[in-house]
């Protein structure tokens, strides 16, 4: 069964979800009774201190029709990508929650998995107690920051100032001190609410130590313009959904579940009895901290108009390792209206209290609540499988607007203030979540619970990271740090592991593939860790977004002016960590996860804490009442809505179940390996294909360098041949500086040489055979004379006319014979005859004409066309050995005579023959062979008749 459970993560959740849907009802909860807490296997990205890279995209727009898709696995290799090369910024397709509705499920592919995004504020300088004027931390642009040692090159105890006195840190988006908070708004949290509202859920939370601004950033301050994300989200939300609002016949239960609404009214106020006291309230003396009210962000989004919403508020803290409810004591919220605005009002019970005399103080008492594991009948009902954790016993009420959500949120923040943070300077001791839900549903399926979609949004201000030795704290102080250092330390670790699971399996993955050997799950499971979720209640309540799909987002507050270099330091390090975390995991392949040992919960008893009050407000007199807050322990079966965890279990059925759970691993593994041995296969295609493609590419550049060799060579024969014969001579006629200008053009050709290689290798042969003692060595090249403006003064030798060619014997030359000749004939005879586009040949294939002409002429690509050219002009291609024009008999006889070694071959039916040994001695094998092959080449030359 936990195998299963371990293979069943490796799938998309949407896949999961499918599974699921296939699944019994009685046998999620048998399973949920053995099911194990699933470890996610994050995939993420690097971040690294010297480069910045850029993740963010900013705000994304979101497609806002719900289209579903029903795509085929992909195999695991392709699954299993990085998001870091993938960091590309893309905005993720929609997909709607839909419940009970599994055939429509979408399925999430690779591109939706999204690392956590880490966005850094920086807190402007108040001077409200930071030692230092000069911040230690600079940002050098949208994305980056340096965070210099205040201590200099003094040696630090901390091994991080020690070693690194400047590093530099990459976010997704780093706001500097002056960013204002609707923009901050805008770039962080306004693609979160869009995407709760099309039915995705979002984590966003503030991380960082105490005084940076987390509740600044979250809730907002006290002025005009100073709204945090909180109260800006809920107007976006009640801005969009206006018009749109549901009947609320549903209300929902732990995190996806769905029920039909309490008809039972909240609990009646209470508070009416003592507000006949008069005596002052609670709620006096706490007025000064009530959230700033007077803003409305205006910004609408565009939503599906066939849909209507519904808008729950959930409002818990995690103080001391335990969770609480502050809006427990708040009666309907519904029930009640301002007589000043008429927007009903909720009131607390907690805050209507009179204030009793100062020898007695007030005691309040409330309740820890437990967190449990969702009920799989939850996964039954939505397309999100059912791993998380929720609050039991957290009570989601229903708001209609803004304000009234905002009233209920400041109820909750008066509650988490009374049991946690007077008797601490304000500061926040506790983890608080605010949990926006929305429910949403198709105006023609609104009497359908299965068409309902739900979505949350939750906003955690942490608890201030601090140490000890700053504070010094001690008692009750000393105990909270310890446990908010704990739980942030745990909810480190649990990235760290997730961070390290997904590179393991990732290894694993391409590990197998690559050698080519089948994946056993086993194995990749053996080498991945157990994430601790279970080992904070912080962890606990967040590990569903971990695991599960959605967006989870990051804000890191720093106080570049406080002393805390070094508690700056790890926040840094913490988003570095968190930005390589991928929230989306279908890869997930978790480790059974041991039970919660009952030692946290036998420890933990009944606290009681003093916590003194200051009535009245600044300029008003001040007197002191204190209270005596009791913080009971949860009772473990409390709030379980399901209350069948400790339901008698039938050994049948949960044989069958451990059955049934046994095949499903069998298919899974059946899948996994089709989808191992498909990736194996193409693997292996490709790599055929590859090297096919190199062959071929290795066959093509072989014949091309020797086609090249040979025209060169060929060039050169024809060339000594011509000037041999008188029909090309060295030039006489040249001005005073010729003789420079011939080296010149031959520097040039040597250095032109070096730019093409296989002209470099002709060349050097040219050279070799120069320096062989000929008296020709030094006469300048065709080419290198059309390759500069001063050859043109080399004038052509005249040839007489009734020009004959020296053939080869290939038919297929044929053709090119007459073009040939031509071509000498006019190259040899004074003056040049123009050319006419018929007979001569192309400007490209025929010598320079003028200066204008060959200046254009200089680069080495031109000059291997007019090499080719001239090779064409010869009347060679590769298959001729040389061709000359004798005019007549007793010429070509001359010709003969005065080239030592010349044979004459005759022609069939021909009588003289000519042979001329030919001088070319190293002719790459290669081109011989290849001509050889083609049967067209004659290692002579033959002399035809006139
Ligand atoms: N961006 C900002 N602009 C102006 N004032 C700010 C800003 N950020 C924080 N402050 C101010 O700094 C002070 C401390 O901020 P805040 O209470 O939000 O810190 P915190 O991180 O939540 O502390 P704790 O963890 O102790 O609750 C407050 O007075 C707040 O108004």
């Amino acid at each position: 069964m936990m195998d299963y459970n371990v293979l069943n993560l490796c799938l998309p959740k949407a896949e999961r979800v499918n599974r699921m849907a296939s699944k019994p009802r009685a046998a999620t909860r048998a399973s949920n009774r053995t099911k194990v807490q699933a470890e996610p296997v994050a995939s993420g990205t690097r971040v690294t201190r010297a480069a910045a890279k850029s993740k963010d995209t900013g705000m994304k727009t979101t497609a806002l029709a719900s289209t579903t898709k029903t795509t085929s696995r992909k195999p695991f290799v392709s699954r299993d990508n990085s998001p870091e090369l993938k960091q590309a910024e893309k905005s993720a397709p929609v997909k709607p929650k839909v419940l009970k509705a599994q055939a429509s499920v979408s399925v999430v592919d690779d591109n939706d998995r999204e690392p956590v995004k880490a966005y850094l504020r920086i807190r402007p300088n108040l001077n409200d107690g930071g030692s230092t004027s000069k911040p230690y931390l600079e940002p050098i642009s949208d994305l980056a920051v340096r965070m210099v040692d205040p201590s200099g090159s003094v040696p630090s105890s901390s091994r991080l100032s020690a070693f690194n006195p400047s590093s530099i840190y990459t976010f997704s988006h780093v706001f500097p001190p002056d960013s204002t908070q609707p923009d901050f708004f805008a770039k962080t949290t306004l693609p979160l609410v869009q995407d709760v509202l099309n039915g995705q859920d979002a984590l966003l939370f503030a991380y960082g130590v105490t005084n940076s601004g987390k509740t600044y950033t979250i809730q907002g301050g006290g002025h005009e313009g100073s709204a945090g994300i909180l109260p800006r989200s809920l107007d976006v939300i009640f801005n969009s959904i206006e018009g749109l609002h549901g009947d609320g016949r549903y209300q929902p239960v732990r995190l996806q579940g769905i029920e039909l609404a309490d008809e039972t009214p909240y609990p009646l106020d209470p508070s009416s009895q003592y507000r006949a006291s008069t005596l002052p309230a609670l709620a006096d003396i706490l007025e000064n901290l009530s959230l700033s009210e007077s803003e409305i962000d205006s910004t609408t989004l565009k939503l599906d108009r066939n849909h209507e919403y519904t808008v729950w508020i959930s409002y818990a803290e995690v103080y001391n390792e335990k969770a609480y409810d502050l809006l427990a004591s708040v009666d309907d919220p519904s029930a009640r209206s301002s007589p000043a605005s008429g927007i009903p009002r909720p009131t607390s019970t907690y805050l209507q209290q009179p204030i009793p005399s100062q020898s007695n103080p007030l005691q309040l008492t409330r309740k820890a609540l437990a967190v449990k594991p969702c009920p799989a009948a939850d996964a039954d009902s939505s397309d999100s499988h059912s791993t998380g954790r929720y609050v039991a016993g957290l009570r989601q009420l229903r708001v209609h607007s803004a304000a009234q959500a905002k009233e209920l949120l400041r109820l909750g923040q008066l509650h988490r203030t009374v049991f946690g943070t007077l008797a601490n300077s304000q500061s926040s001791r506790s983890h608080a979540f605010v949990t926006i839900k929305v429910l949403r549903v198709h105006r023609g399926e609104r009497n359908d619970p299965s068409s309902i979609q739900t979505s949350r949004l939750t906003l955690v201000d942490l608890a201030g990271s601090e140490r000890t030795k700053h504070t010094q704290t001690s008692g009750d102080r000393l105990r909270e740090a310890g446990n908010i250092n704990n739980s942030l330390m745990v909810l480190g670790q649990c990235m760290e592991t997730m961070r390290s699971n997904q590179r393991v399996l990732a290894r694993s993955l391409g590990g197998g593939v690559n050698a080519g050997s089948r994946l056993d799950t086993r194995d990749v499971k053996k080498g991945l860790a157990v994430v601790p979720f279970r080992h904070s209640k912080l962890t606990e309540i967040l590990m569903d977004y971990f695991v599960g799909e959605g967006r989870v987002a990051m804000i890191v507050n720093i106080n570049p002016y406080d002393t805390g270099y070094d508690e700056n330091s790890h926040v840094m390090r913490f988003a570095a960590l968190a930005r390589e975390v991928c929230t989306t995991a279908p890869t997930a392949i978790p480790r059974p996860v041991p039970k919660a040992s009952g030692k946290a919960k036998a420890v933990s008893a009944s606290h009681t804490r003093q916590v003194t009050l200051s009535l009245g407000g600044p300029g008003r007199k001040v007197s002191e009442t204190h209270l005596e807050v009791l913080e009971e322990d949860e009772e473990p079966g409390e709030g379980d809505e399901d209350g069948d965890d400790n339901e008698p279990i039938n050994p049948l059925v949960n044989a069958l179940f451990d059955e049934i759970e046994m095949l499903r691993m069998q298919v899974f593994e059946a899948e996994m390996r089709a989808a191992v041995i498909e990736a194996e296969t193409r693997e292996e295609v490709m790599q055929e294909m590859e090297a096919r493609m190199r062959n071929v590419e290795k066959m093509y550049t072989r014949r091309l360098m020797a086609e090249v060799q040979q025209n060169e060579m060929k060039m050169d024969e024809k060339l000594d041949m011509l000037q041999n014969s008188g029909l090309l001579a060295k030039p006489k006629s040249v001005d005073s500086d010729s003789e420079d200008d011939e080296d010149d053009v031959l520097e040039s050709i040597d250095e032109e040489s070096e730019v093409n290689l296989s002209l470099q290798s002709s060349y050097s042969q040219h050279d070799e055979d120069e320096e062989s003692g000929s008296e020709l060595s030094r006469s300048p090249s065709p080419l290198a004379g059309k390759s500069k403006p001063k050859m043109s003064s080399i004038k052509p030798v005249p040839v007489p006319r009734s020009p004959e060619v020296i053939e080869s014997d290939t038919e297929s030359e044929t053709e090119t014979e007459a073009e040939g000749s031509d071509e000498i004939e006019e190259w040899s005879s004074p003056p040049p005859a123009p050319k006419t586009a018929k007979a001569g040949p192309s400007k490209k294939n025929r010598l320079p004409e003028s200066d204008n002409e060959i200046e254009d002429s200089d680069d080495v690509e031109e000059l291997e066309d007019e090499l080719d050219a001239l090779t064409l002009a010869a009347g060679g291609s590769k298959d001729r050995d040389a061709i000359a024009v004798i005019p007549n008999k007793e010429a070509r006889q001359k010709a003969v005579a005065s080239i030592p070694n010349l044979e004459y071959v005759p022609r069939v039916g021909e009588v003289e023959v000519v042979v001329k040994p030919k001088r070319q001695s190293k002719k790459p094998k290669a081109a011989a062979k290849d001509v050889n092959e083609e049967g067209t080449l004659r290692r002579s030359t033959r002399i035809s008749r006139s």
